[in-house]
């Protein structure tokens, strides 16, 4: 057999990029994106896609209706398939025993049960979705507790490592792709069946073949160690604003070193995104599960260590600020979680923003790609305020950089987005009130510079 037809369950910001770049590098596979979610289907197939990936408008322009399709018809397109991905949210629960730290696996339960009913041939299933330790037990008992003697299933693990903002770079050249299989002869077969479908455009060398729980654990392995870097380098900057140090000399100094390497570096106001905190947390929950208490302490020091980071960056806004910003206005460079993508899920500006409005500051925000809606939901929850009409009274969403810094106290960069770099500052400072403040909390812009213009300059290790 031969893969010509794929589902795609979960039209997000893994479904719908990934099999974006399937569709463009595979024309003889008609490849099908559901959702439970009639809204962002829609979006998918309009002029305005439902999410901002460099690159992505051209391939989906190009591959939709062709071979590239998004529908909510989740029953008909899982029968006409023979391999599914399962793609969909698996967010930290919020409720019962594991809130707050276990992952929810329940939308990926959903996943298989829906597969189980309406599958009337054999199927490969692949578990996309970064999941606990040993899912793969669980969507096969389901697969196999039904009444179809004739359809038999295989599961695969084939977690994703792209980032967002660079997502489409990531795919077309991915620094690996693993797939985990059933050790037996059926799971085999499974697994160079995925291949060939990357083998259209990845060398074979990069296709990695593990066992399945290898495969599920090190997708959270690979995203701690990455957040691993950042807390180390942050905890680093700490030292260097003590002691009159440079964090930035010194991530050099360190990353020249080759078995350390240089990327992932970068001292910022703290990791934000969906990913990182999400699976730590479920790799801490693990280790607890699995009455590995050392084990639990030291991934947990990684968030912990992140945590801090976000309080000393706006602590510091408020110190500067004599010691309080109560009706101040500031201005906010910046919103989503990291630069090129209007996402905004655990991003730090929210974290910021949050401390600000919460000693009674008021901010006028810039995002080059946030929608305002967005901003405002996202400063309304629950878990930022109880009091969301204050908030919405206590926030200008701008979209202009300049007439969101105008007559204001400060600035603060909370997205390394490129354009803030270029920014006539001259003209900024101008306009706003003195003494003028700008925190760098992203060390994109060139301090030296910036203090000559007159402004009060505070970073991130670097007194
Ligand atoms: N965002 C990333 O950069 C990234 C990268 C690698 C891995 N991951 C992992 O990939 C998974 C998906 O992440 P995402 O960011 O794309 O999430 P997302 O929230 O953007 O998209 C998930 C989609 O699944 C849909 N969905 C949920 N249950 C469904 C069901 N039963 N049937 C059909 N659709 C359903 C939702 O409506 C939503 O549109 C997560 O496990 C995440 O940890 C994410
Ligand atoms: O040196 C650095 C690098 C990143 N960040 C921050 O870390 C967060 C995460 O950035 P990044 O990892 O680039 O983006 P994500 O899209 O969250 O990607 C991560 O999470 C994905 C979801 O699991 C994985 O697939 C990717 O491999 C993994 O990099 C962002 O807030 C960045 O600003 C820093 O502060 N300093």
């Amino acid at each position: 057999m031969a893969i010509t037809k794929i589902c795609c369950i979960g039209a997000g910001y893994v479904g719908g990029p990934t099999c974006s770049v399937i569709a463009m590098q595979c024309p003889h596979i008609k490849v099908t994106v559901v959702d439970i979610s009639a809204q962002r289907i829609s979006q998918w197939n309009s002029e305005k896609l439902p999410i901002y990936e460099p690159g992505l408008d051209d391939i989906v322009k190009k591959q939709r209706n062709v071979n590239l399709f998004f529908s909510t018809n989740i029953e008909e397109s899982i029968q006409e398939a023979d391999l599914i991905f399962i793609s969909v949210n698996t967010p930290t629960m919020t409720f019962g025993v594991g809130k707050g730290r276990a992952v929810d696996l329940t939308y990926v339960e959903n996943c298989a049960r829906t597969i189980a009913q309406v599958s009337t041939n054999n199927k490969i299933v692949v578990e996309k979705s970064t999941v606990s330790v040993r899912a793969a037990e669980n969507i096969l008992k389901i697969l196999n507790a039904n009444d179809k003697p004739n359809v038999k299933f295989q599961v695969l693990s084939n977690p994703e490592f792209l980032s967002e903002g660079v997502a489409v770079e990531n795919l077309l050249n991915p620094d690996r792709v693993i797939i985990g299989h059933e050790e037996t002869a059926d799971g085999l077969w499974a697994f160079k069946e995925l291949s060939k479908v990357y083998l259209n455009w990845i060398p074979e060398s990069k296709i990695l073949k593990t066992n399945i729980w290898s495969s599920e654990l090190t997708k959270l392995a690979a995203n701690a160690f990455l957040a691993d870097r950042i807390s180390s380098i942050n905890s680093i900057s700490v030292i260097c604003e003590a002691i009159g140090a440079d964090v930035s000399e010194v991530a050099k100094g360190i990353g020249l070193d080759s078995r350390i390497g240089p990327k992932f570096l970068q001292a910022s106001v703290g990791f934000g995104g969906s990913c990182f905190q999400k699976d730590l947390l479920n790799l801490v929950y693990i280790c607890e599960c699995l009455n590995l208490p050392q084990v639990a302490v030291y991934w947990q020091q990684v968030l912990d260590m992140n945590v801090y980071q976000k309080s000393r960056f706006s602590n510091k806004i408020i110190k500067s600020l004599c010691n309080t910003v109560t009706g101040k206005k500031i201005t906010m460079f910046g919103f989503a979680f990291k630069k090129d993508t209007g996402d905004t899920r655990e991003s730090p500006a929210i974290y910021v923003a949050k401390t600000l409005l919460d000693e009674g500051a008021k901010l006028n925000i810039y995002d080059p790609r946030v929608e305002p809606g967005q901003i405002k939901k996202d400063l309304t929850h629950l878990y930022v305020t109880d009091n969301p009409e204050n908030v919405i009274k206590s926030i200008e969403i701008h979209d202009n950089p300049y007439k969101a810094s105008h007559s204001t106290h400060a600035i603060i960069i909370c997205t390394e987005w490129d354009k803030f770099v270029n920014l006539d500052y001259e003209e900024i400072y101008k306009h706003m009130i003195k003494p003028a403040f700008i925190f760098d909390g992203r060390k994109i812009l060139n301090h030296k510079t910036l203090a000559t213009i007159g402004f009060q300059v505070h970073t991130i290790g670097k007194r």
